[in-house]
C-alpha cells in the first residue's frame, strides 16, 4: 500500500481572528486531493475556532503539548485538553522551539511519548543547521534527534516525521529534490534498522523548509516524499496547490 500524502500547514505565531476564518472558509471551499491528509496547526488561542470553523476531514494540531497530566503548569496545554478539544494532532520538536526555547532532544521525546500515549499524533520535526550539512554532519544530526524519540517510543504508527533542514525554513531557499530525497532515504533506513521493515515502510516522512506552489510537484515526485510541512505559504490561497501537489 502506497503511503497517504500528508500535507501540515504551521502557522507559527501568524494569524488573528479574522484572518484565520479567512483561512478555514478558503479550506472548507476548496477541492482537496481525497488521497491527501491535510492538517492545520493555528495558534493555541485560536486552536478551537480552528475545529469549529474547518470542516470534518481536515485535522488540526497543536503547536505544543506538554509533558505532564493535568496540574499545576503555567502557560501549558496537556494531552487531554487537545482530546477535550478535538485536537488530534501535535507538532514537537521544531527548530525554532529547539534553538530559540532551548527545547533538548529528551524533552522533546517525552512529550513525544505522552501525546503518543494519550492517542494524539504527531508531527515530529528534525533538521541540521547549515553549519551541520556543510560539516557533512546532516545525518548524524537528524538521526540522533529521532534516536531520542526512539528510547522511550515503540509504536511509530501515529508518528509523522517532518525533515526541515534549519537553513531552508522561511528562507526562500528550498532543498533541491535530491538533498531532500538523500535524507529521507536515510531516514527511512534508520527506522528499518531501528523499528522494523514494516515501520520503515509505512512512516510518512515530510519535508518543510520553503516549500511552495512552485516546488511542491518536483519535491513530491521522490520516492520518500510522503507530503510536506508548510509554514509561510499555509497563510496563503496557493496551501491548496501544495496539498494537491500530487493530484
Ligand atoms: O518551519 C516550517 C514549517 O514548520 C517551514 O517554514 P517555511 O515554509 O515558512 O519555510
Amino acid at each position: 500500500m502506497p503511503r497517504q500524502f500528508f500535507v501540515g500547514g504551521n502557522f507559527k505565531m501568524n494569524g488573528t481572528i479574522e484572518s484565520i476564518k479567512g483561512i478555514v472558509k478558503h479550506l472548507n471551499e476548496a477541492k482537496c486531493d481525497s488521497n491527501t491528509e491535510v492538517v492545520i496547526s493555528p495558534p493555541a488561542l485560536y486552536l478551537l475556532l480552528t475545529r469549529e470553523h474547518l470542516r470534518p476531514g481536515i485535522e488540526v494540531a497543536a503547536q505544543n503539548v506538554f509533558d505532564k497530566p493535568n496540574g499545576a503548569f503555567t502557560g501549558e496545554i496537556s494531552v487531554e485538553q487537545l482530546k477535550d478539544s478535538n485536537i488530534t494532532w501535535t507538532l514537537l520538536g521544531h527548530s525554532e522551539r529547539r534553538t530559540i526555547l532551548q527545547e533538548s532532544d529528551d524533552f522533546v521525546a517525552r512529550k513525544t511519548k505522552t501525546a503518543i500515549d494519550g492517542g494524539v499524533g504527531v508531527i515530529l520535526c528534525c533538521g541540521e543547521t547549515l553549519e551541520q550539512r556543510e560539516a557533512n554532519k546532516t545525518t548524524e544530526v537528524v538521526v540522533n534527534q529521532l534516536a531520542s524519540v526512539a528510547k522511550v517510543v515503540k509504536d511509530w504508527s501515529k508518528i509523522v516525521i517532518a525533515y526541515e533542514p534549519i537553513w531552508a525554513i522561511g528562507t526562500g531557499k528550498v532543498a533541491t529534490t535530491e538533498q531532500a530525497q538523500e535524507v529521507h532515504a536515510a531516514i527511512r533506513s534508520w527506522i528499518g534498522k531501528e523499528l522494523g521493515n514494516e515501520a520503515a515502510e509505512k512512516t510518512r516522512i515530510i519535508y518543510g523548509g520553503s516549500v511552495s506552489e512552485k516546488n511542491c510537484r518536483d519535491l513530491a515526485k521522490e520516492n520518500d516524499i510522503d507530503g510536506f510541512l508548510v509554514g509561510g505559504a499555509s497563510l496563503k490561497p496557493a496551501f491548496v496547490d501544495i496539498i494537491n501537489a500530487r493530484a
